[in-house]
């Protein structure tokens, strides 16, 4: 499916000079967004994933329905402040700004398989803090799942050796 038929563009937003991409649209369009779903659980298949792990807030878009259609777990990692339990963070740089993830200590088992799942890569700031949440807790990055990849930003690099899924460029 030609899915950038469904993200629109913004100019200029959320700051002068950047190309938002926004999936909103996307998830509008029941065909588009199950499409999507479904090319990330067919990625995911034979890679015996125990847990979906996602970053706030468009990696909880894609990763809930793919954690059901897997019948596994979904973790989410939320920005500072907001998990109520104990965690452990890692500070990391994006497109634009500057930002804290966290995880539930005990949302991982050693050993368990994750896929990751989010939007969009960009300079790959947020998968890379999410890698290291995930490893930290014992966790193997057995897949990234990405709906677009911005590939000026060469996001990519972050992501040497590890498996890497995404439906559009731009
Ligand atoms: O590869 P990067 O440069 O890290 O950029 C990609 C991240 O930026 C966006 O999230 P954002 O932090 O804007 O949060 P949101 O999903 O809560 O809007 C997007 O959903 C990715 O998580
Ligand atoms: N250009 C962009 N569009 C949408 N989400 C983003 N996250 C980081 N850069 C982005």
């Amino acid at each position: 499916m030609d899915y950038k038929k469904y993200i629109t563009v913004v100019e200029d937003w959320p700051k002068q000079g950047i190309k938002f991409k926004d999936i909103t649209t996307l998830m509008d369009d029941g065909k588009a967004f199950k499409s999507a779903v479904d090319e990330i659980v067919e990625f995911s298949k034979e890679k015996d994933i125990d847990l979906v792990v996602g970053p706030e807030a468009r990696g909880f878009i894609i990763g809930c329905p793919v954690s059901y259609a897997l019948e596994v777990g979904f973790a989410p990692v939320r920005k500072e402040g907001k998990l109520p339990r104990e965690v452990i963070k890692v500070e990391y740089g994006l497109e634009y700004g500057k930002n804290v993830l966290t995880i539930h200590k005990d949302a991982i088992k050693p050993g368990q398989r994750v896929l990751i799942t989010d939007d969009l890569l960009a300079t790959g700031g947020t998968i890379e803090a999410t890698i290291q949440l995930v490893e930290q807790l014992g966790g193997i990055v057995v897949g990234c799942a990405f709906l677009v990849e911005l590939t000026y930003l060469n996001g990519r690099e972050k992501l040497d050796g590890y498996n890497v899924l995404t439906l559009t460029e731009y």
